[in-house]
């Protein structure tokens, strides 16, 4: 069975100041049974690793290369150095805004587990590919060729994120996040055997205190990637939660 990871991803938002968020989450009481993680911006790496030891904290990007003239790019050693165990790889953010393929999030993703990171691969369809009745083919195809060999449930999290829910407070049903979970649990299943059974399968897009719950009991949802709800800790708490009692 695939642990339970709730993670949250800051996105470009935070300064020092949003650390007390960070610290009040710690502080609280946080459920045995989740894993909790938190990537924020890289600028707050290091001081979020600093102080919030019960919680993981992650990069959002890296670079599929060890070091070199890459200005402004991090590589994985990088943010493991900073105090990173997990990075987020292929958001749907930076595969429109970086011009991101499933092969270079390939190589990153590769380049995460050589520097003992793990990798948080996201894939989604677009609300055009949706309706043209192509999500598990578009999804199948991200999952193929964003993943490399040698994933395992230590190494990788694969999270759902259909991009017309990200942001939007739009929702898919359940029946369909079932649907993309139960066709994503069956590839990794057939391509990594035994390790493809637990890699956990996150949900993201519009998750919210009021509606983690109904999401979490959906089959193949080991957890969430949390945008918006992930920046306070009075609305990432009761997510947490939810995923304990799930
Ligand atoms: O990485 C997180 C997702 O893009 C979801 O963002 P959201 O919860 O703000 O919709």
């Amino acid at each position: 069975m695939a642990r339970k990871l709730a993670a949250g991803n800051w996105k470009m938002n935070g300064t020092g100041d949003s650390l007390a968020e960070l610290e009040a989450l710690a502080k609280g009481d946080l459920p045995k049974g989740v894993d909790v993680l938190i990537c924020p911006p890289a600028t707050l790496i290091s001081r979020a690793a600093e102080r919030a030891d019960k919680i993981a904290i992650g990069g959002q990007d890296c670079h599929a290369a060890a070091s070199g003239a890459h200005t402004g790019d991090l590589s994985a050693e990088m943010l493991r150095d900073a105090g990173a165990s997990y990075v987020i790889l292929g958001h749907s953010e930076r595969r429109a805004d970086h011009g991101e393929s499933d092969e270079m999030v390939r190589a990153k993703t590769d380049a995460a587990h050589g520097a003992n990171l793990v990798a948080v691969v996201c894939i989604g369809e677009t609300l055009e590919e949706r309706e043209a009745g192509s999500t598990l083919q578009v999804v199948g195809m991200q999952l193929a060729g964003s993943l490399p060999d040698g994933v395992t449930a230590q190494n990788t999290v694969v999270a759902y994120e259909p991009v017309w829910a990200i942001g939007t407070g739009k929702v898919p049903t359940l029946e369909q996040i079932a649907e993309v979970h139960n066709a994503l649990r069956d590839a990794l299943v057939q391509r990594f055997g035994n390790a493809g059974a637990d890699v956990p399968l996150l949900y993201g897009g519009s998750v919210k205190p009021g509606n983690a719950a109904e999401i979490f009991a959906v089959s193949n949802v080991d957890g969430a990637l949390v945008g918006g709800a992930s920046l306070k800790s009075a609305d990432f708490a009761p997510i947490i939660a939810a995923l304990a009692a799930s």
